[in-house]
């Protein structure tokens, strides 16, 4: 059963998200993708924001670009913890994005990666989890020993 639901506002967003999606397959994070848009797809959006914790997911990731309301709208349907991925954008770099997610209202708090940040928001995903699964909290020591075992130590 899924544990991370990780949802986003376009099929153009998934190049971004696909990379939290391999980050939870290399953890053995059970997860599903799902594109949700707050301005093209409303009713999918209140539907899921609505059953997610029911269905037995814990954390959701959303990513969206420009106008990235989907983040915000999902924390607003749910108490599951919401990361927002702030997707790179032509006109604006992705600071739209990012301006977008980052700046919630009090009492609706989304937990902001930075923009194009999926394999962190990931790894942070996996955090939350871990708390109550030390196997998979044993998982994320190996993979940042591995990560930093991977870290030269001269650059030439
Ligand atoms: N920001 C949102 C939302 C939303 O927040 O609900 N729905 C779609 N979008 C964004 O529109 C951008 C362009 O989408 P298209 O490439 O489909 O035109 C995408 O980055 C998507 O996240």
């Amino acid at each position: 059963m899924p544990e991370v639901g990780i949802i986003m506002g376009s099929q153009s967003d998934w190049p971004t998200l696909e990379k939290a999606a391999v980050q939870l397959t290399e953890l053995e994070v059970d997860h599903e993708t799902r594109i949700v848009s707050a301005h093209r797809t409303p009713d999918r959006l209140w539907s899921y924001g609505t059953e997610a914790a029911s269905r037995g997911i814990k954390v959701i990731i959303a990513g969206a670009g420009g106008a990235a309301h989907l983040p915000g709208m999902i924390a607003s349907k749910t108490t599951l913890p919401v990361i927002g991925v702030p997707i790179q954008t032509r006109a604006l770099q992705g600071i739209d994005s990012l301006y977008s997610i980052v700046q919630m209202p009090r009492g609706y708090p989304v937990g902001t990666m930075a923009i194009g940040g999926a394999e962190n928001a990931a790894l942070y995903a996996a955090q939350i989890l871990a708390l109550g699964d030390p196997a998979l909290a044993q998982r994320l020591m190996d993979w940042r020993s591995a990560l930093t075992a991977s870290i030269p130590e001269s650059p030439e």
